[in-house]
């Protein structure tokens, strides 16, 4: 991106513009808040009883679901960069409206790291307290944001992520009634993991809950 472009949409206000040192840096998993990270392990997902054991492999199987087969290999990966690496050839073929739905997918794969992980995602969320969270990137700067200058304190980019993680962060404070704990379909087409329409997420909290009601 040229320097007049970069202007241009920091004038429009897609992108943002942080001082590294004075935000919360999602960068490696193994930092302190590298579990913010959809690279990042220990936070095992169970969709429709499958299990999916990253956020990046639920995000990247989201977009092939007329592909069960390829799902299949990307969620079956240990390591989320092997899931995104699998996906990458076939990213042509990702559904045809993807550009405009990724965003909700997104939001949506973080409400169910939350539901599904609610202490451990939801302390380390809190545990930001009000600060600006910023997923950094070498590459991606829709997503994260990219260092700009020289001395490696200014990030630019739209920071999708890091805004999504903070909206979920200021939901966490608001809920009361524990309506995270359930996360709702996505109202799109064709939402469906292996063949199978996504249902309703429920934490394990409340599926705990429930079973000692009875
Ligand atoms: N953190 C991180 C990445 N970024 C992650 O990639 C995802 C977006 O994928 P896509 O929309 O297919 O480009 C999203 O989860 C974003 O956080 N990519 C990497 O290759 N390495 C990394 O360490």
């Amino acid at each position: 991106m040229t320097l007049n472009s970069d202007l241009n949409l920091l004038k429009n206000g897609l992108m943002r513009k942080y001082v590294r040192n004075e935000v919360v840096v999602v960068y490696k998993t193994k930092e302190a808040f590298g579990g913010l990270s959809n690279m990042a392990s220990g936070y095992p997902l169970n969709i429709n009883d499958i299990c999916v054991l990253t956020t990046e492999a639920l995000y990247q199987a989201c977009r092939f679901p007329h592909m069960p087969k390829i799902q299949q290999e990307i969620i079956g990966q240990y390591n989320p960069m092997i899931s995104k690496k699998i996906s990458k050839p076939y990213q042509a073929f990702s559904r045809p409206d993807w550009n405009s739905v990724r965003f909700k997918v997104m939001r949506w794969c973080l409400r169910v790291k939350l539901a599904q992980n609610y202490e451990e995602f939801g302390g380390l969320l809190l545990a930001t307290g009000n600060r600006p969270i910023v997923e950094q990137s070498r590459k991606d700067d829709y997503w994260g944001a990219k260092l700009v200058d020289d001395v490696g304190n200014v990030l630019v980019g739209q920071n999708v992520l890091g805004r999504l993680l903070m909206e979920l962060r200021e939901k966490i404070k608001k809920d009361t009634e524990n309506m995270l704990y359930t996360v709702r379909p996505l109202n799109i087409p064709d939402f469906s993991l292996l063949d199978q329409p996504i249902g309703i997420i429920k934490s394990h909290k409340l599926e705990n809950r429930q079973k000692n009601l009875f």
